[in-house]
């Protein structure tokens, strides 16, 4: 039977037939777990076994859980504990049968909680804890006020009540101040937590050979065992616990036991409460160089807390190395970020996904099917045709009074890159308005397709606070208008790809009157969704979800990168002059370089990679989470810590680079020691598209784009600085956004050269 309770598509089975259909054939789909809302709190953000996410975290806690706990071994190891307490409960029920006070009358109910109760306590910490939880349960008093009986009984109350929140979406949690529960669950899991403490470090003298604990001889209990794992597996002869600056004890939202113990984190800044070292990212300058300037201070792996989130800051290409060659799949989560969620429509294309299987299917279909050297090779026409129209539009400006032949060549730029894109994911370009599925002609005016993009962009990019605090706290995205512009933002590129998959349909539909066209990123899309072989069955959201990846990863980028190039050769008169050279000889009075030509360019390589050096255009790259605990020289780095790899400051650190902030393409020359550095991720001295298995798989794409646009910008025009402009006036300022923009945009005026 199906129900909706609340938000929350519901089924019910209640026969024996349909539940074996379900769990004979489907077990494994149907082995998620909802989270929930008290549950979460009380089982240390889902990281126990029962309200685990199914996959490969719960199948360890529960291997863990069968092997050591509940196994038959153990579970015959325990016999002396239930024996006891099971004569315990005979001489109990004796007395009182026998005694006058009670006239003999049993309240089994009462005395069955006493006994489960007790044998769990016995057979988890040991011993019983019958007292007051605030003395760590020594003192007796037996199901009192402050009791643990009575702890336990409230948590089993708060678990079991009805919760409203767990039938709505997470932004209503906030319900629950004022109903009192949440009050109440942070009680309950305060005064558990702060008992646990006490029985783990009880249990931590059962390790120490040192400790004169007069222990008598004891059954090894859950604790000690969890203790032994959590021993064995940090390698540890004992369980130190150590002390310092930028320690603490992870007990909260990073899954694992692990994390109890305190944590030998990096170095870094000292924090404040709730707000951590946001308030240093929240200064004048941008983040990149904020990282850049506190790395200088606390070293090339710092460790902050940003709000509520762990961060670790990569700030050199050593640190980066190990990483990367021995933690790469550790480091390949990404964190799941409130814009990017909705936008990537659930973190279903490749960027957002999280890292696994699905991430996996889906970046191979974009690498095979989308990104790689073949079909990047067969979108050559739509390239040399954007970059042919850029030109004759260069062209008509210089040679027209109306502009005094000044080029915003930052526009142009960012035009020139959404039309390839347009025309390699849609198969033509809409310039036009999105409401009329984008084909009237409204080139960047309000209600334009350009204008959503870049609307897009500045959600994605811009600051969000529920970025960094739990998940309740995106209600304020209600107030600051932060959720308006992305539901706006949401619905309107949604409506737009329906159009333009709409549209698609009829390529496939042999009686529609088709005019003859290149193979799209869509139709290849469209063609995977109906392909009985093809392993992942995509649906029509993963497919927008792949087209906005497309979008947001690939155009901005591209058009960043060829103005800071241009900026640099104009603040670089001599490189400028040897580039043009060069391309002018390779296009041979032809007045065009076509692609064919582009491998006989060998400076202009090296001026694209002295360009993405110094102005990677994400410059910490997109960010990381790491999936499991590991240790980085000698640091221990939590489950769930967000990364930051500072690519801006790896590229300009002067224990790799010579004369580190200048313009040089010519450090890349086969003479000079950085010659074999190129900018795939191999090198990590140079990493503007990032590094390892989520390394950008665009790096094809936007390499001949960049190389064939800035040829022919080069080779068709000479260049000035208007209105008698100097060198050293140009201003250089990066902007905060997805991508590390030109603050002011390029102005520059365009000398058409005659061939
Ligand atoms: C100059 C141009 C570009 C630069 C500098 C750039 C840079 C980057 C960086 C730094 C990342 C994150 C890598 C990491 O986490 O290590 C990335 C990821 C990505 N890029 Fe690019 N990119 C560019 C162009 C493109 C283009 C043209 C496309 C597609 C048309 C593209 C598609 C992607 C995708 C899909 C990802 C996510 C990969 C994943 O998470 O598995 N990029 N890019």
């Amino acid at each position: 039977m199906f129900l909706q309770l609340g938000f929350i598509p519901t089924l019910v089975v209640s026969s024996a037939q349909v539940a074996k259909e379900i769990f004979k054939t489907h077990d494994i789909i149907f082995s998620g777990r909802p989270v929930l809302y008290a549950a979460k709190k009380l089982s240390y953000n889902c990281s126990a076994v029962s309200f685990a996410p199914y996959g490969d975290y719960w199948l360890e806690m529960r291997k863990i859980v069968m092997l050591e706990l509940l196994g038959q071994k153990r579970v015959r190891a325990f016999q002396s504990v239930r024996e006891e307490e099971v004569k315990t409960l005979i001489k109990t029920v004796t007395s009182i049968s026998t005694s006058l006070n009670y006239s003999g009358v049993v309240n089994l109910s009462e005395l069955m909680v006493t006994l489960a109760n007790n044998v769990v306590c016995g057979v988890a910490f040991g011993k019983k804890y019958n007292g007051s939880y605030y003395d760590g349960g020594d003192s007796e008093n037996n199901g009192k006020s402050g009791g643990i009986r009575e702890l336990l009984h409230e948590t089993q109350n708060v678990l079991g009540g009805f919760c409203m929140a767990d039938f709505f979406p997470p932004w209503l949690t906030w319900i629950n101040k004022f109903n009192g529960l949440e009050r109440r669950l942070n009680k309950c899991f305060r005064d558990l937590d702060n008992f646990y403490d006490k029985v783990i470090e009880e249990h931590y003298h059962h390790f120490d050979p040192n400790h004169n604990h007069n222990q008598t001889k004891h059954i090894e209990d859950v604790v000690d065992v969890l203790l032994q794992s959590l021993k064995d597996f940090l390698n540890c002869t004992n369980l130190e616990v150590k002390t310092g600056s930028n320690q603490v004890e992870q007990n909260e939202d990073t899954p694992g036991m692990v994390q109890r113990r305190k944590l030998n984190l990096p170095p870094g800044p000292i924090r404040l409460p709730i707000i951590g070292n946001l308030h240093q990212l929240l200064g004048n300058t941008l983040p990149h160089q904020t990282f850049g300037r506190l790395s200088h201070q606390y070293g090339p792996i710092m460790f902050l807390q940003l709000g509520f989130i762990p961060t670790l800051v990569v700030s050199s290409a050593q640190v980066a190395k190990e990483i990367f060659k021995t933690h790469d799949i550790i480091f390949s989560g990404r964190p799941v970020l409130y814009a990017a969620k909705k936008l990537s429509y659930n973190c279903s294309a490749v960027s957002f996904a999280p890292y696994g299987d699905y991430w996996r299917e889906m970046r191979k279909i974009v690498m095979l099917e989308l990104l790689g050297q073949k079909r990047v090779r067969a979108f050559q026409s739509v390239r040399e045709e954007e970059v042919k129209t850029l030109i004759k539009t260069v062209t008509s400006i210089s040679t027209s009074l109306n502009y005094s032949g000044v080029v915003n060549l930052s526009e142009l730029m960012v035009t020139l890159a959404n039309n390839v894109v347009c025309g390699v994911a849609f198969g033509k370009k809409y310039n036009g308005s999105y409401y009329d599925g984008g084909d009237s002609e409204n080139n960047g005016k309000s209600g334009g397709i350009r204008e959503l993009l870049h609307e897009t962009q500045n959600v994605l990019g811009g600051f969000c606070m529920a970025d960094f605090y739990p998940r309740w706290l995106t209600w304020i995205n209600k107030f600051n208008g932060l959720e308006r512009r992305l539901n706006k933002c949401f619905r309107d590129l949604d409506n737009f790809y329906d159009k333009v998959i709409e549209e698609h349909y009829h390529h496939f539909d042999p009686n529609h009157n088709q005019t003859k066209h290149n193979e799209d990123v869509v139709d290849v899309l469209l063609q995977l969704q109906r392909d009985p072989n093809q392993a992942l069955k995509i649906n029509n959201n993963q497919i927008k979800g792949v087209i906005t990846d497309l979008f947001i990863a690939g155009t901005d980028t591209t058009s960043a990168s060829l103005v800071w190039i241009m900026a640099e050769l104009m603040m670089n008169p001599e490189a400028m002059k040897r580039a043009q050279k060069e391309v002018r000889e390779v296009a041979n009075g032809k007045g065009f370089v076509e692609e064919i030509q582009l491998s006989k360019l060998n400076y202009i390589k090296l001026v694209i990679k002295e360009g993405l050096r110094l102005h990677p255009p994400v410059p910490l790259l997109v960010p990381r989470e790491t999936t499991e605990f590991c240790r980085v020289k000698g640091y221990d780095i939590p489950s769930g810590t967000r990364v930051f790899v500072n690519a801006g400051e790896i590229g300009r650190d002067s224990n790799h680079w010579e004369k580190p902030n200048e313009f040089w393409p010519e450090r890349f020359l086969e003479s000079s020691s950085s010659s074999s550095i190129d900018y795939t991720g191999k090198h990590f001295e140079l990493l503007p598209f990032g590094v390892g298995r989520r390394g950008c798989p665009g790096i094809n794409f936007a390499a001949v784009l960049i190389e064939l646009t800035l040829a022919n910008l080069l080779c068709r025009f000479d260049w000035e600085l208007p209105n008698g402009m100097k060198r050293q006036d140009l201003n250089m300022e990066e902007v905060f956004g997805l991508t590390m923009n030109k603050k002011i945009p390029l102005c520059l005026v365009a000398k058409v050269v005659d061939f």
